[in-house]
């Protein structure tokens, strides 16, 4: 599903109304219904019907205008609240206040502070608040009365639904404008825009539901978004499809270089994840000492110690392999140093770099020049900040940008983990996953996913969709965990637990 700017949300508004002659009283008209079946589900469940329609001066406002009538058509009690002066409203927005005033709707224009306070008063007798100030439309800071108005909203305490995107957060970038709505759930109309699915804006938003409101599925092919999101049908498609072409002895092999002394948990749990994932045959290389551990712990995978593979040679080892995953608690010895170094520079196989092979690889970015194979990294935003030279905080400020200016740079995937976790590819395309939970903040929950990208790269999974459907993967296992778990309890082997129930899920979906 493509994610949007507003700027391409209005594009598509226009190639509805111009190219397809689809007056845009109509998609303002079938935008207000999404919302009027979304009001009358929550009200279902309430004692008090009473509804209160906030709405701006704009088209936002316009669609808050087509809910008050179509509320008033089904008895149901409304009042409209109108921020600012009313002679400003325009267009297919006017239309609908006319149709209310010859209707006789009750409305109460919020114009001064003395409106607020009756206003903050008012909404004590409401159910529901319905949020039609701002969208797509949202130009600066919201201040004075705007401000005022949604402060108010907020300190109610009652349920908000916000119309397209919560008034106040940046469509663009998911920003607060200086203050925000925090709605229960926000109904915006046909394609998400990043603003409903970045944070903070998809916190503010609570549920969120993509509704139809008429424009043609070909319009939308005509919007050149790179952003989409990431949905359960990508990953059904890649889980349930055969992977790649078995060629002879070679399917689903995969090699991991992990571990260090004192850190071997990493090594077991992107080993036992690889293997949960569909690796058919997983050797993990470790420092001798660590042998005993990994045999102890992990039956089903074969361990190398890291000098043998060193003696023989680390190429002639990948000679057989499928993918080669390399970081989980490795450590930043020089010894590792020159393994990395070799096999960036050497290997002809995915290649997948986490943890502290991209802290290393930080001291070393040129070497990414000499990739002979597709290679995804897999950065937290501290990760980030070295391999860019960024401040955690810009990294974090503009993670879509970052994460597509490093796979441009460099020629890589890059899966930027954090909330949202987002991948990028060279060619400049952007995906947003919006699975997960807070408690997968915990330790090794990071080498479950490298494990994940590894498992599927071995099937032959085309590396782009295994980093997407990883993360879709990891997101839900995570989801699952917390669920039975809590999301303080979880650790990162009940992610690995949830695997094969999540994998099923989406196969027999
Ligand atoms: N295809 C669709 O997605 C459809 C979307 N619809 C709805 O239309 C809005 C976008 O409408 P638009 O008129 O472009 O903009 P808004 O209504 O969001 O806001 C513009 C008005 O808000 C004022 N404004 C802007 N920023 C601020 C601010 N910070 N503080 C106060 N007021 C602000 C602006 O005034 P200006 O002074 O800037 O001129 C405008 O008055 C979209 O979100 C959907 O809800 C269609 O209804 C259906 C199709
Ligand atoms: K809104």
């Amino acid at each position: 599903m493509k994610v949007l700017k507003n700027e391409e949300m209005r594009k598509l508004d226009e190639i509805a109304i111009n190219t397809y002659k689809i007056p845009g009283i109509i998609l303002m008209e079938n935008a207000g219904i999404s919302v009027v079946e979304e009001i009358e589900k929550s009200l279902a469940s309430k004692e008090n019907k009473k509804i209160a329609v906030i709405s701006g001066l704009g088209n936002n406002g316009g669609d808050g205008f087509v809910i008050t009538r179509h509320l008033m058509n089904k008895g149901i009690q409304v009042i409209t609240y109108i921020v600012g002066d009313t002679s400003m409203i325009k267009g297919d927005a006017k239309i609908n206040f006319d149709i209310l005033e010859k209707m006789k709707a009750f409305i109460v224009k919020l114009e001064s502070s003395e409106d607020i306070i009756q206003f903050q008063e008012d909404l004590q007798q409401y159910s529901i608040l319905v949020d039609a100030l701002l969208g797509t439309g949202l130009q600066r800071t919201v201040e004075g009365i705007m401000r005022e108005v949604i402060l108010k909203m907020n300190a109610s305490k009652k349920e908000i639904i916000a119309v397209d995107i919560p008034s106040g957060i940046n469509g663009n970038d998911g920003k607060v404008q200086g203050v925000a709505v925090e709605a229960k759930k926000t109904i915006t109309f046909q394609l998400p825009k990043i603003g409903n699915i970045l944070f903070p804006g998809s916190y503010y938003g609570g549920a969120l539901l993509v509704k139809n409101i008429g424009i043609p599925k070909e319009a939308v092919s005509l919007i050149q978004s790179k952003i989409h999101l990431i949905t359960e049908e990508v990953a059904a498609s890649v889980l349930s499809k055969r992977y790649g072409d078995t060629h002879k002895g070679s399917y689903g092999r995969a090699f991991i270089i992990a571990g260090s002394v004192g850190m071997s948990g990493a090594a077991i749990l992107a080993s036992k994840t690889a293997l949960r994932c569909g690796a058919g045959l997983l050797r993990t290389a470790v420092p001798e000492s660590l042998i005993p551990i990994l045999e102890n712990q992990l039956i089903e995978g074969i361990t190398v110690p890291v000098k043998e593979m060193l003696d023989k040679g680390i190429i002639n080892y990948l000679k057989e392999e499928n993918v080669v995953a390399i970081g989980p608690g490795c450590g930043r010895s020089q010894e590792f140093e020159e393994i990395l170094h070799t096999v960036i520079t050497s290997a002809r196989l995915p290649l997948v770099i986490d943890a502290d092979g991209l802290n290393l690889l930080a001291n070393n970015i040129h070497l990414l020049k000499d990739l002979k194979a597709p290679c995804i990294i897999t950065p937290h935003p501290g990760e980030m900040s070295r391999l860019t030279g960024l401040s955690i905080q810009e990294v974090n400020d503009h993670r879509l940008e970052v994460a597509k200016n490093f796979s441009e740079k460099w020629g890589v995937i890059t899966l930027l983990k954090g909330a949202r976790t987002v991948i990028t590819d060279p060619q400049g395309q952007i995906f947003i996953n919006r699975t997960g939970n807070p408690g997968m903040a915990t330790a090794g929950s990071g080498d479950v996913l490298t494990g994940m990208i590894t498992g599927l790269l071995s099937q032959g999974v085309e590396p782009l969709q295994a980093a997407i459907v990883s993360a879709y993967l990891h997101g839900k296992a995570g989801d699952r965990a917390a669920e039975e778990l809590g999301e303080y309890s979880m650790l990162a082997g009940d992610i690995i637990d949830q695997v094969p129930f999540v994998i099923q899920e989406i196969i027999r979906a």
